[in-house]
């Protein structure tokens, strides 16, 4: 089945910047994709290069089969992109805005869709209110809404729910998981690590322009190593030993890594001689937040996830 995008060995640099060091990835049609990483990382750089909005230094990418630079119409026409900054014709209602989109994609008779497009993402209301009038976040509605105007194939939002309130981040992902349901494929960027864990079956992790984790979000889960503890103790000083194994400390709880619950009873000991009592102890599961500070970090080496 031919992937919904192919990305092969693709490099960019910016002067002496070399901002992606050879990516190689294969995102399936009907996948709902993360694409994780660091501030600066190059996930926009990426997304960019898959919009067509930026050329490759070298490498191609494919959408649908259809390469992004020889192929750009039919690559384009796959294709709707959430970008991250709020890029609006001033001059344009809601309305007008989508219905110039449709436009450009040679769609004349899009109205039923728009419409939808318009009910799903709660903008009815502003349907007719003059793009410079809406707030940041209506803002970006508009932007969901101009990205899927021509119903593509495969949708990438590039951090979608930056800064915005929770009904539209509930909305938002009612709708794109029903556009998923239906067959779409999404890549979504996201510093939100709870929403890719929900939402994706399968992450890539971008360090410094290379992918260094690719996998699906329950293998990674699965693979980590340890668990951590809360515990809210009778004193804030711990013993020495249980000082190493202290990450951090967080609202009055110390969170402690241990490998495994054999390590637990030590933990107790420990406590027991020091006459150091437990008010209250929680035993935290691992998560996607886990994994990504871990790898991000280079303190865990997850074999089987790492490309
Ligand atoms: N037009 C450009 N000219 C020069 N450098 C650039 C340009 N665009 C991006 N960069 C650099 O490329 C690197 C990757 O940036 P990019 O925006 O792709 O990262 P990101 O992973 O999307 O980060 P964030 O999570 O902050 O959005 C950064 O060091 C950035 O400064």
């Amino acid at each position: 089945m031919t992937p919904a995008i192919e990305i092969k060995q693709v490099h960019k640099r910016f002067g002496t910047l070399h901002t992606l060091c050879g990516v190689d990835l294969e995102i399936n049609a009907g996948e709902f994709f993360a694409l994780l990483g660091p501030n600066g990382a190059g996930k926009t750089t990426l997304i960019n290069i898959i919009a067509g909005l930026a050329l490759a230094s070298s490498g191609s990418v494919r959408i649908m089969g259809h390469d992004v630079v020889t192929g750009y119409r039919e690559a384009r026409r796959m294709l709707g992109v959430v970008p991250q900054e709020l890029v609006f014709d001033p001059f344009f209602t809601v309305r007008e805005t989508l219905v110039f989109q449709s436009g450009y994609f040679g769609m004349k008779k899009n109205n039923g869709w728009i419409d939808e497009i318009i009910h799903h993402l709660d903008l009815a209301d502003k349907a007719d209110t003059n793009m410079r009038l809406l707030s940041g976040g209506m803002k970006r509605r508009v932007l969901v809404a101009q990205a899927l105007v021509h119903k593509p194939q495969v949708i990438v939002l590039d951090e979608p729910t930056a800064g915005v309130d929770v009904e539209l981040r509930k909305a938002l992902w009612r709708f794109i998981t029903q556009l998923n349901r239906n067959g779409h494929t999404i890549v979504l960027t996201t510093h939100y690590l709870e929403e890719a864990e929900t939402l994706c079956n399968r992450v890539a992790m971008l360090k410094n322009g290379s992918i260094v984790v690719l996998d699906s979000v329950r293998n990674l889960i699965s693979n980590i190593s340890g668990h951590r503890i809360r515990l809210r103790l009778t004193t804030d000083t711990l013993p020495t030993a249980l000082q190493l194994l202290t990450i951090s400390h967080d609202q009055g709880y110390h969170v402690l890594a241990i490998e495994g619950y054999s390590q637990l009873e030590n933990v107790m000991t420990a406590l027991h001689a020091a006459q150091i009592q437990i008010l209250d102890m929680q035993i935290l599961q691992p998560d996607l937040e886990e994994v990504f500070v871990k790898l991000m970090h280079g303190t865990e080496n997850l074999e089987s996830a790492s490309v």
